[in-house]
């Protein structure tokens, strides 16, 4: 399938910047308290680094990682990257994910995302997950296609003062109205 090359947004964080929370609720990257807690950097090009500890709270076989929530913290780096980088409102149309090593309790899931390619509104982006560091083994691999909405696709689905509230978790640091 042909793709665009990829447009860093001129207003983009550089590399080295850790990126805030994009919503202080979110379930991948927010304050919720049994959430993910993930953490995220901008790296060279096109990518973004995240981190994702593993802990008792996201089991599900005896000391293990749940998978659902190993595909939710993919969900949430390539969401980063894609939202970040390109600074285009978009939500998850197709999330793959390859489950290559079990993910212990305990561990840090290194997650290196790379945004692929743009078509039109579609925009793909793939990443892979090492345990307990950057050159760690391959635990995962997964791939994203996030399909860009209008800000209204917030309000309108979600919370009638959706932009409201990502504008205050933000802090102001990117405006959201394309
Ligand atoms: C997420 C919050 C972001 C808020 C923004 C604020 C700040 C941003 C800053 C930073 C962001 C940072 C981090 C973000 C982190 C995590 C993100 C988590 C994201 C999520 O967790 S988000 C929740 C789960 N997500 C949904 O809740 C989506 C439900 N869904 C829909 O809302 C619609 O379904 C929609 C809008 C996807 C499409 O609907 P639509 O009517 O607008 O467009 P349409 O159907 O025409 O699709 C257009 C083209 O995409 C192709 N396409 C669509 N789906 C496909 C599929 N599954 N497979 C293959 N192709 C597909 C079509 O084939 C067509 O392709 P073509 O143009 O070639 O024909």
């Amino acid at each position: 399938m042909a793709t665009d090359p990829v447009e860093v947004h001129p207003d983009a964080p550089g590399p080295g910047t850790k990126l805030p929370m994009h919503y202080v609720e979110c379930f991948g990257c927010g304050e919720v308290e049994s959430g993910l807690h993930i953490q995220s950097t901008v790296g060279e090009q096109q990518r973004v680094f995240s981190q994702f500890k593993v802990t008792e709270a996201h089991q599900g076989a005896p000391g293990l990682a749940h998978g659902g929530l190993l595909a939710c913290a993919f969900d949430e780096a390539l969401g980063a990257a894609v939202g970040n980088l390109l600074h285009r409102p978009a939500v998850t149309g197709k999330l793959e994910t390859d489950f290559l090593r079990p993910v212990p309790v305990g561990s840090t899931l290194f997650i290196a995302t790379i945004v692929d390619g743009v078509a039109g509104r579609k925009i793909y982006a793939s990443a892979e997950g090492r345990l307990d560091g950057e050159d760690g083994p391959l635990a995962l691999r997964a791939r994203g296609l996030f399909v860009q909405v209008g800000v209204e696709h917030f309000t309108k689905h979600g919370h009638p003062d959706a932009l409201e509230k990502l504008r205050r978790s933000h802090e102001g640091d990117w405006d959201i109205n394309p």
